[in-house]
């Protein structure tokens, strides 16, 4: 399976290219989409984020106040670091479980959809990179056009990150954002056909993994019977 990385800046447009990715049929595992799974009331990540940042981080549903929790760690880098050590170990175990799953079920591409890839380490991990990319003016436009956020606070959010300039370095494929919608899709398109170039023969082996996958499955349950049958056999004794 390929395991395709797909970032860009804030705002630069990784979700809609995600989207036009997933109408192909490829999976793509959402980072915003699991950081926010992560820190779902009643979560450990969630308790952690009261301990650190206090009570009144939440509404009084219970839910973690987003906008007041953004405010505070998009303009402060000690209290970012201190969020992100608490919510990233999570997402990268989820995105780790959301890849073995995509493999055992013998799919021939996988989209890890990652703003902070390069930022986090992950980029080594992958067998591909894209960067979505748009110049920081329009970036910044659109991030305030979507949010209605002030210029300050996108900025802020823009600054949260590694410039795009700087994550263009780590492409092994550049989608230029800068023109309209269906330029964008043009150039996804392209980008499909070349993933799927990439994959090569070896995938024709994925019909393979699902009856591994049980097979494994199956395994791990028989043994851990085994031990429970020692166990208590040992306990009789
Ligand atoms: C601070 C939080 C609560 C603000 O929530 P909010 O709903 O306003 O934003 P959302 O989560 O939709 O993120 C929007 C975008 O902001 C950027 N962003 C989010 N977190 C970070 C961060 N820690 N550092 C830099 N950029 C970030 C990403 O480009 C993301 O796509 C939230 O972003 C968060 O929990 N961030 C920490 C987890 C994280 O790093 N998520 C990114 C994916 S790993
Ligand atoms: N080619 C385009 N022309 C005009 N607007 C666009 C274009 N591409 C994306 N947008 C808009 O720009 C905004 C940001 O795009 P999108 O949400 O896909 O970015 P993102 O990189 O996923 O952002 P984030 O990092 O916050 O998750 C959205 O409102 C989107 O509709």
């Amino acid at each position: 399976m390929l395991v395709v990385g797909l970032t860009g800046g804030i705002a630069t447009g990784k979700s809609t290219v995600s989207q036009r990715l997933q109408s192909f049929g490829l999976p793509v595992v959402d980072a915003d989409v699991i950081a926010r799974e992560v820190v779902a009331p009643g979560t450990p990540a969630l308790a952690k984020i009261v301990r650190a940042f206090g009570e009144d981080i939440l509404l009084p549903d219970g839910a973690l106040d987003r906008p007041k929790l953004g405010a505070i760690v998009f303009n402060d880098e000690a209290q970012r670091k201190v969020l992100n050590g608490i919510v990233h170990p999570a997402v990268w175990r989820a995105i780790f479980w959301a890849v073995a799953t995509n493999w055992l079920a013998g799919k021939r591409i996988c989209v890890l959809d990652v703003p902070l890839l390069i930022e986090g380490g992950l980029y080594k991990w992958v067998a591909k990179v894209a960067v979505v990319y748009c110049s920081p003016e329009l970036q910044l436009q659109r991030l305030m056009k979507r949010d209605g956020s002030t210029v300050e606070a996108a900025i802020a959010r823009r600054n949260a990150q590694l410039p795009i300039s700087e994550k263009v370095a780590y492409a092994d494929y550049i989608v230029d954002n800068s023109g309209s919608h269906q330029d964008l899709e043009i150039q996804v398109d392209g980008l499909v056909r070349k993933l799927y170039a990439e994959t090569g023969w070896t995938w024709r082996l994925s019909w393979l993994m699902p009856p591994v996958g049980i097979m494994c499955a199956a395994w791990v349950l028989f043994w851990n019977s085994v031990k429970r049958a020692r166990r208590a056999a040992r306990k009789k004794r």
